[in-house]
């Protein structure tokens, strides 16, 4: 599925684009005024291949949620049972991601890709375990590259049900405890940077458990020695179940030409590695929000990307994201219904 997913994916639509800048020049009130939400219209337009793009709604969140390997090493102060209990709270709707969800109009969709324990059966919930929880990535590779394959397509099918089910825009969640440090991992293996600028304090740990943290993901990538030229490998050396269902939901987002609101950490993370597999899936990834997270930061320069909100948050589900999605329509709805000088007789300058 991965490469038929990025055999669809073509660069964004220049004359779209072109028409889309033109409209915002038109519209009544001052250029440029919308400021970010002008270039985020203009991409929406470039996605679409139309002005104005269609609405980008409703919204659909994606919780893909795995366990991992190293967190037997203490990177997390979070027992690891706490990602198969936070799966039972995302399906009675008791997650700060169902609160947020409600608020904005979003479905929650929760997949199980890779929860170490077996969750209780239940309609709500998709169970597509690739394995129960990674290999510790500070001693072996965490999956294989036929597992990587097996999570991107997950995500695939995740992203292709949702936009066949009527979702407008996407939005990336995640939940897994330790899954921050994978992350460090592979934003250290995309972007070239060190260790210690990507490494941060997950949940909240102490200044001893980021240092040991830290180390433990310089030596992941000393034992691997990740090449940012293979992202399946990548992904299989340092990633997690949830970190390669979310590159393969965004690639099918992208191929299906409807935006992916990306959230925080895990996401970006995840985010480089589908670039790194096809560049031009960037033209579909909106940032909802700059995680404190300090990998955050480094990935979405890397990346180019300037996150709709900054609101101090480092929780990932999918949060962050889902409270960015009346902007991202906002974008759209100015593009469809704000009157031009001409159409409003109003005089320009
Ligand atoms: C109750 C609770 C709810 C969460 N929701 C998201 N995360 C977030 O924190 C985890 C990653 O941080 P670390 O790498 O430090 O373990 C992931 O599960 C992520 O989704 C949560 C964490 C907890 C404890
Ligand atoms: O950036 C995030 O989404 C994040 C940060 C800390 C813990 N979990 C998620």
């Amino acid at each position: 599925m991965l490469d038929q997913t990025i055999g669809q994916i073509r660069p964004l639509d220049g004359a779209a684009m072109a028409a889309a800048r033109d409209r915002q020049a038109r519209l009544t009130k001052p250029p440029g005024s919308l400021g970010a939400l002008e270039e985020l219209s203009v991409r929406l337009a470039g996605l679409a291949g139309a002005c104005p793009p269609p609405l980008p709604e409703p919204a659909a969140v994606a919780v893909f949620a795995g366990d991992h390997g190293v967190h037997a090493q203490g990177v997390s102060p979070w027992p690891q049972e706490v990602t198969a209990q936070m799966v039972a709270n995302f399906l009675s709707g008791g997650a700060v991601v169902n609160a947020l969800a409600r608020q904005v109009g979003a479905t929650v969709t929760v997949i199980d890709v890779g929860v170490a324990a077996t969750l209780d059966p239940n309609p709500a919930l998709v169970i597509a375990k690739v394995r129960p929880g990674t290999r510790d990535l500070t001693v072996e590779p965490a999956l294989t590259r036929t597992e990587v394959l097996a999570a991107l397509d997950v995500g695939i099918t995740t992203a292709g049900r949702l936009i066949d089910g009527g979702a407008g825009v996407l939005v990336t969640g995640d939940m897994g405890i330790a899954n921050t440090t994978p992350a460090a991992a592979l934003i250290a293996a995309f972007t070239g940077a060190d260790p210690a600028t990507v490494t941060g304090r997950g949940t909240g740990i102490d200044d001893e458990t980021l240092a040991r943290k830290t180390k433990l993901v310089a030596t992941a990538l000393a034992v691997h020695r990740p090449d940012s030229a293979d992202p399946v490998g990548v992904l299989a050396a340092v990633g997690g179940c949830e970190h390669a269902a979310l590159a393969g939901f965004m690639l099918a987002a992208a191929a299906r030409r409807v935006p992916v609101i990306v959230d925080g950490v895990i996401a970006l993370s995840a985010a480089l590695a589908a670039v790194a597999l096809c560049p031009d899936a960037l033209g579909a990834l909106v940032a909802g929000h700059r995680s404190v997270e300090p990998g955050a930061s480094v990935a979405l320069a890397h990346l180019g990307l300037e996150p709709v909100l900054s609101l101090g948050m480092r929780l990932g589900e999918g949060t962050g994201a889902l409270l960015a999605v009346p902007v991202v329509a906002g974008a759209v709805r100015v593009l469809q219904e704000v009157a031009t000088f001409d159409s409003a007789g109003v005089t320009e300058k």
